[in-house]
Formats: C-alpha cells, structure tokens, sequence
C-alpha cells in the first residue's frame, strides 16, 4: 500500500491535528497556511491529494484559480463556508478544479473519507497515465485484443527479414503505424523511413517523384533532383495505396525491384539503391489484379510478406482504451475541467461502427475535447447520438450551440483572434469558422 500523504492548506486558527491526525492516523500530513507557502511544499515534495480549507480573508478566487490550474495533476478537496458555496466564483473553482468538497466546519470522520477516496483515485490515474507512459514502450500499436496481439507478432516477424510486405487494412485502421513499426523494428531503422502516397500525386508528377530527374530532362529541371526512391537509400520505402499507380509506373516498380536499380527520368545511368518496400492498399489488391487493373507480376513481388490489419470494429476491447489513449495524448487542447468520458459515451463509443476506424475515433475525440462544456465528454459531443435516447431536441440544440460558442471563444482566445489558426485548432475550414461566427453574432 502506497504512503499516503495530504498537504493541507488551511487558515492559521484552524487545528488541523486535532481535525485530521484521530481519524487519519496513517497519513503524514503537512499543514500550511497560504498558499504561496504550499507552492513552496510542493517544489520539494510531491503529494498525489491536496485539501484546501478556505481563507476568505487571505485567498481570493483568482489566487485559488491560479494555484490550482498550476498544480491540477494533484486530487484536491475543498472546504468552503455555506457563505462562499452562495457566489459564483467559488462554484466555479469546486466545479473546475476539485474532486469533491465540504460545507465547513467539516465533519472530521466524513472527510477522512473523502480524502482517502481522493488518493484511491490518484493511485488509479497515476497507474493509467504509467500504463500509458510505457506499458506500450516496445509497440506504437495501443491494444491487447487477439488481433493486435497477432498482428504484433506478424510486426516482429517481418520486421526481421528483407523481403517486401504487402500491408492490407481499411482506410484510417493503422497501416502506415504498421508500416512505421516493421521499419522500427528492423535493422534499417537507424535509416529514413520515407512514405509516399501514390493516390495523392499526380499521375503526370509520379514518375520524376519517385525516380528522380535529371537536369533539362522537362522543362524547368534546371537542376538534377533525386527522386523518393533514391533518398530511402538505407532505409525503408513506404508505398501507400500502391492500387492506385499508374500502370505504366508498375513496370518501372517491378524492375526496380527485380534489379535494386533506378534510372532517373532523362537519364540511362543506372543507380543503385538498398531500400526495402512496404506497400500497402485499402483494396484487396488480387481483385484489381482480376480485374486487369494491377500487373499481376508485381502483385507477387510486393505480397512475399502480406500483413492484415484488423479493421476497428474487430477490436471493440481495445476502443475504449485507444479513446482514453487520445484524450491523454491531446489533453493540452482540452478545457482544465473535462475529466473524461461519460458513462453514455463509452456506450455510444462501442456501439458505434467506426467506418472510418482509428482515424475517425481520434477526430471525434479531439473534437468532443473542444465541444465539451462540461466535466465529462457526452455522445452529443463525439458527434455519437444515433440509438441513444436523445434528451429533448431543443435542449440538444441549446446544449450544442452553448458548445459552438464556447469552443470558438476559447480558440480564438489562444490564437489570439487569429481566424485562420482558430479554424485550424478547430479542424474546420475559414469558411466554416466565418459561418459559425456569425450565426453566433461574434466578431473575432
Ligand atoms: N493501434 C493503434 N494505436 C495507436 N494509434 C493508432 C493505432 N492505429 C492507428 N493509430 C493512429 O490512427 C491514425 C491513422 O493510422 P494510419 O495513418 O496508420 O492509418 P492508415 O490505415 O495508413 O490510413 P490511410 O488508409 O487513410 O492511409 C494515425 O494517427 C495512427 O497513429
């Protein structure tokens, strides 16, 4: 059992001993009686529960603000006067920055209690966020379900050997993590790991992209450029959505791969290059290959090693997890107050499809980050709503725009009424911003 320790902030005519020690006989406890002197406690020493006993004379709601928004990795406990409970600022600091609170004079037995909860709880977050810190320090793949057990296996294996791999998944579910985590894993990793999206460029680009040019070989090469290929050299290449290059570049793939050597456009010298190639595809590839559309030589080139990674919904243990794995990982864009996910959201998480998998999961968290107004994110806010019994609609609507405005406030605060950055925090467009501004009658 771990050492319990609470720093207590409490007015000097408080008798914190004869409070806390009878009923608290396990717990080392240090009193002080500002809040400048608990800040100088907790330069030194670390606490995991804090309990402030407030001084109306000495503290003002903005004090307490700032000491605790500086000092939020810890529980803390309030003890408030009915008095103070009756303003708006202290109602706002118990809602934004404690777990739990008492009306003084505190009831010594009730309050044992509630610290000793407080500290339960910050056991249990210190061993997620350690879980999170490093229990997945050897995979970049969060999950423990069968499949992304299997697939980390498949990860090791492959990543030991030079042959091509062949990645298979839908679109968003993790190939390029996976693509990412066989080049980590071999011994090219100290190499570049470069990955080109053969559905993003232009069929009249790719050529000279992936090969290479030389000087004068089109119009406005004034100079020799090395293509993708050829700057992967030592390392690995990353080929996503190889279904859809071009047909003509299929066969310059092929002899790549047959002889290791690139020929840039308009040149004949021929390079030598060591890359290994990663490809991978949303399309079961053998069916283009039916079709005519992909060489069938090439197809078993690249699929010595095929790999499948398992769409989201085939791993509805691990969604949770990678939920709180997200809203960790962008907690510095969230509000202080947002604590996590509600009940209804972790319902209407797995009860949802995820058609657009992993990617779609982190948009829809770090959106329901922004949107929320309150201590815990709802299915309103992850844009989850179908299925679950809908509060009132003109409730929803009102809860929804009292979102909108709070979300666009608060970004253009941080962005310092910049337009263009609030839209980008926000992941909407200008256009979108502006519509939203004013359908709210705000002016940046
Ligand atoms: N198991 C996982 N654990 C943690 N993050 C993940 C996991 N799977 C995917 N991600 C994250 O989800 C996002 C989408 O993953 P990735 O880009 O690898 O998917 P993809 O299948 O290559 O997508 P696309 O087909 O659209 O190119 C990335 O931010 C990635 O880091």
């Amino acid at each position: 059992m771990a050492h319990k320790r609470l720093l207590c902030i409490a007015p000097a005519h408080v008798d914190t001993d004869a409070l806390l020690c009878d009923t608290m006989p396990d717990w080392e406890i240090c009193s002080v009686t500002s809040l400048a002197e608990a800040a100088r406690e907790l330069r030194n020493s670390h606490y995991l529960v804090g309990l402030l006993m407030h001084d109306r004379e000495q503290q003002r709601p903005g004090d307490i603000d700032t000491f605790l928004r500086r000092h939020g990795n810890m529980q803390w406990v309030g003890v408030f006067s009915p008095r103070d409970l009756e303003s708006t600022p202290y109602r706002e600091l118990v809602v934004e920055h404690l777990c739990d609170y008492h009306t003084a004079p505190a009831d010594p037995v009730r309050l044992s209690y509630t610290l000793g909860h407080a500290h339960g709880w910050a056991m249990l977050k210190r061993r997620r966020q350690q879980l999170i810190d490093h229990g997945n320090a050897d995979s970049p793949l969060i999950g423990h379900c069968d499949a992304i057990v299997r697939l980390r296996a498949q990860i090791e294996r492959v990543a030991k050997v030079a042959a091509p791999v062949l990645i298979w998944g839908e679109s968003g579910s993790g190939k390029e993590l996976t693509a990412q985590a066989i080049h980590a894993g071999s011994e090219r990793a100290a190499g570049p790991f470069v990955p080109i999206n053969c559905g993003a460029i232009s069929p009249t680009l790719i050529q000279s992209e992936l090969f290479g040019y030389e000087r004068g070989a089109f119009t406005g090469a004034t100079r020799g450029k090395a293509g993708l290929i050829e700057s992967a050299d030592g390392g690995t290449l990353f080929l996503d959505e190889i279904g859809d290059l071009p047909k003509d570049l299929q066969a310059n793939l092929l002899r790549f791969l047959q002889e290791k050597t690139i020929c840039r456009v308009g040149s004949t010298r021929q390079i030598r290059v060591d890359v290994r190639v990663i490809a991978a595809s949303h399309v079961q590839l053998q069916q283009a290959v039916d079709k005519g559309e992909f060489r069938e030589d090439l197809y078993y080139r690249l699929a010595v090693l095929p790999v499948t990674v398992p769409p989201l919904r085939d791993r509805r243990e691990d969604i949770v997890a990678l939920a709180e794995h997200f809203f960790q990982l962008y907690a510095s864009e969230k509000a202080p107050r947002l604590k996590g996910f509600s009940d209804r959201a972790i319902s209407a998480i797995l009860d949802h499809g995820w058609p657009g998998n992993v990617r779609e999961l982190i948009n829809r968290v770090r959106r329901a980050m922004v949107m929320s107004d309150g201590r815990l994110i709802t299915p309103e806010d992850l844009g989850l709503t179908r299925g679950i019994p809908a509060p009132m609609s003109a409730a929803l609507e009102d809860t929804r725009a009292r979102s909108e405005r709070s979300a666009l406030r608060d970004c253009l605060e941080r962005s310092g009424q910049n337009v263009s950055r609030a839209a980008r925090d926000l992941g909407v467009s200008r256009t979108t911003m502006y519509r939203l501004l004013s359908k709210h009658n705000m002016r940046p």
